[in-house]
């Protein structure tokens, strides 16, 4: 439920915000689902609520403002700016019926272009000094260095891609490692088509939803994927240590370091992290009790693609996080049209810190 303290502090928040050089905006609440829903991740696609228009095409309840703040900020150039926003969020709850589905969210944008470890330093620092007073944890991740990782994997374009795909789907990501590696046998009705030298539909009638060409080239796809090599089992102990990277910031970094001499393709993120350290030290950020998990982030918004962050009430594993946030350069081009800007932004959920606050 949406109380009066939670509005109350939104409102607070967000001019805490305008203060800290961040120009106000109103997304509005229906945005179009068509054009906008597949920017999110899967989870987030499920619990959007979609109402159909016959004027405007079907329409969601916004799940989030960070993609409508994007589209309306590309639609009039890739110029840096800063934003904030206050407001409620609409998502379809399933499971828990304790979860809201509709909340307050406050946020901060900044598209820059100048340097992104001091970007996303700022945008941290700054939802770390709003929830100061709260007995919070940050946990912190980066996208980029996993999907580095799997960029220089030595295997075929199609495995890298599947993988990439992915990413966000932990369970899905593993399985298709480990069939990638010849560890897990592959299923016999997949075996059955594959005995077959060139497959064709032939006379089988047509029932799904995909064209006779579709499937063919599937089946030539699943093919070619059986002449692949399997990824060597070195370059998989390489990634497994890698995701399993969970350490407070000077130790992460130095054991990244560690991986990239055979790892050489995640060097560049790595040393991404590095300045990003560089950069929250120069805000005051204390980074030597700061957690860094390599797999963090990777349930969340499918958009972000570097930095990764949030805060969460200690002792409270029944909360969502109070903050969360991360860095989304290429959903910046996805909606630009040919132009682009980095970008990094995160939320504080304002309903939340005044009952931890009230609670404390
Ligand atoms: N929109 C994200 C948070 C965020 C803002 N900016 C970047 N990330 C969310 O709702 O979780």
């Amino acid at each position: 439920m949406i109380t009066r303290e939670g509005r109350a502090k939104a409102a607070a928040l967000r001019d805490r915000f305008e203060a800290a050089g961040a120009q106000v905006v109103e997304p509005p609440m229906l945005q179009s689902a068509e054009l906008l829903l597949d920017l999110y991740g899967e989870d987030i696609r499920a619990r959007a609520y979609v109402t159909s228009d016959a004027l405007r095409g079907e329409q969601m309840l916004r799940p989030d403002f960070t993609v409508p703040v994007v589209q309306m900020h590309m639609a009039h150039g890739a110029d840096p700016a800063r934003y904030t926003y206050a407001g409620e969020v609409f998502r379809r709850q399933e499971d828990d019926p304790d979860r809201a589905n509709e909340f307050l969210q406050v946020g901060f944008e900044v598209f820059d272009r100048s340097d992104p470890a001091v970007a996303d330093a700022e945008v941290f620092a700054l939802m770390a000094q709003a929830v100061a007073g709260l007995d919070l944890r940050a946990a912190t991740g980066d996208i980029g260095i996993l999907a580095a990782a799997v960029n220089g994997l030595r295997t075929t374009e199609a495995r890298r891609a599947a993988l990439l795909r992915h990413i966000w789907r932990p369970r899905r990501f593993r399985a298709l490692l480990d069939r990638f590696a010849g560890r897990i046998p592959v299923p016999v009705s997949r075996k059955a088509l594959l005995a077959n030298a060139q497959p064709r539909l032939g006379s089988a009638p047509l029932i799904g939803m995909r064209s006779a060409a579709e499937i063919e080239t599937r089946i030539s796809a699943l093919h070619a994927d059986a002449a692949a090599k399997p990824i060597s089992s070195g370059e998989m102990d390489l990634l497994d240590v890698l995701m399993n990277v969970r350490e407070t910031v000077p130790f992460a970094l130095s054991q990244l370091r560690d991986l990239t001499v055979d790892m050489p393709s995640i060097s560049g993120a790595v040393e991404g992290l590095a300045a990003r350290s560089d950069a929250l030290v120069a805000r005051g950020v204390d980074v030597d009790t700061l957690d860094f998990e390599a797999s963090y982030g990777r349930t969340s918004m499918e958009y972000y693609d570097g930095f990764v962050f949030g805060f969460y009430a200690a002792g409270r594993a029944d909360l969502p996080a109070v903050v969360s946030g991360g860095r989304y350069d290429a959903l910046t081009r996805r909606l630009g049209g040919g132009a682009e800007i980095p970008a990094v932004g995160a939320v504080l959920r304002p309903g939340l810190m005044a009952e931890l606050e009230k609670g404390a």
